[in-house]
Formats: structure tokens, sequence, C-alpha cells
């Protein structure tokens, strides 16, 4: 069943949360680390919150390859694991310029929206298969590296910025932008045979997941 109209899921998922994605964008949070006027301590919040939040985000990662169902997909969950020990090296260089301690990372207790948005990640990945696992993940992975493709397309000078270059330079890298490709590539492959139904499933578990996104933007702005 090919037709030249027909658009792979991935395309499916972006058009169904364009809304969404275009409020990232505009976001005072977002628009702040692109002209890098955004206040300190509300960065400093979101790296606290992220800090906990990309501990459960490794978590459905490794659900994910838990229930992988080939080589290829254990590689792809096993290799987005060791991508976000990288990601964790920009939050550890932030850490030091924001004088956050170990013992203050030990401690953080997560947002309400925080803990809703990976506790919903979770019952995807603990619920689901590694196809809706992927679809969860993407609409977090994905989006970083468009608001920072925006920020770089609006501001190209924004990546030498001394505080926030390195969070720019980290997302709107290639080698991000790569990683971001193979889920993608994978969610179509696996996805192929879906029925329409399945498919609606999935632009929820997306749209759902989008909204998170945008509601941690809202929470870490207003610090709460
Ligand atoms: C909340 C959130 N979403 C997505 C990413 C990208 O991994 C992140 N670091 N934090």
């Amino acid at each position: 069943m090919t037709s030249i109209t027909s658009q792979t899921t991935t395309d499916k998922l972006i058009e169904a949360t364009r809304e969404i994605w275009k409020a990232y964008n505009d976001h005072p949070f977002v628009t702040g680390i692109g002209e890098g006027s955004l206040d300190r301590e509300k960065f400093r919040y979101y790296i606290m919150q992220d800090f906990w939040y990309l501990k459960d985000y490794t978590k459905v990662f490794a659900i994910g390859l838990a229930k992988a169902t080939n080589v290829d997909n254990i590689n792809l969950f096993a290799q987005s694991i060791a991508g976000i020990s990288a990601e964790l090296n920009v939050h550890n260089g932030f850490m030091a310029q924001l004088d956050i301690t170990e013992e203050e990372l030990d401690t953080i207790q997560p947002s309400l929206d925080n803990l809703s948005y990976t506790s919903y990640m979770l019952r995807v990945a603990y619920e689901e298969t590694e196809v809706e696992i992927l679809a969860a993940i993407l609409s977090c992975a994905y989006s970083y590296e468009m608001i920072a493709k925006e920020i770089m397309r609006h501001n190209p000078d924004a990546i030498h910025d001394d505080f926030y270059g390195s969070w720019i330079q980290a997302y709107g890298s290639d080698t991000y932008a790569a990683s971001n490709q193979t889920l993608i590539e994978s969610l179509n492959r696996l996805s192929q045979h879906y029925t329409d139904a399945q498919i609606d499933h999935l632009v929820a578990i997306f749209t759902a997941c989008s909204r998170y996104e945008l509601a941690f933007w809202e929470m870490s702005w207003q610090m709460q």
C-alpha cells in the first residue's frame, strides 16, 4: 500500500503537534536562552530539575532496551543511554558554574510537572512495546534539536554565548541530530505495519509528551 502522498509515521507525529512545537520557540525561557538574557536562577532551577528528569529518562531507554525485538534496536537503546551520559557532561559543566553540589543533587524534589512527565513516560515504557517507547522518547529528544536549531537560525552568534552557548551547541550538534535520525528511522520502520488505530495511539503518546515538554519550560520559568 504505497502511494506518492504517503507520510511516514514521524511526519504524522510532527504534523499533529505543530502548534505545541511552535510554542516552544516562543516560550520566554527558550528565547531567554537564545538571547543570553535568561535569569541564571531560573536556569539553575531548570538544570537541577532536568538532572532529576534525565535519571528517569535513562530508565525509559533501559526498558526499551529490555523490550527490544532485534539486535539493531538493542544497539539503538544502548547507544542512546550512552548519549545521555554525554548530555549529563553538559549539565556537569553548568553545575560547576552554578555552584550546584553533589549533595544538593541528591536531595532534589521533582516538581509535580516533572514527576508527572517522567511517570507518564515510565508507564508507557512498562505497559507498551518498543515502538510506543520510541514515540515518547522522540518527542523529548527531537524537540531539543529543533529548539537549538531555531535559536541558531535566528541568532547564529548564540552558540558563542559565554554561559548558554554550550547548551545550544550540544543540542544543535550534528552528533545529536544523527542520534535523533536513528530514532526516527527505527520508529518509522517498526511502525510500517501499524493500523490507523495504532498510529493514532502513537500520536496520542507523542502529543502528551509534547504538552509535557511545554509544561517543563513553563515550570522552569516559574521555578515551581
Ligand atoms: C525535559 C527534557 N526533555 C528533553 C531533554 C532532551 O534530552 C531534556 N534534557 N529534558
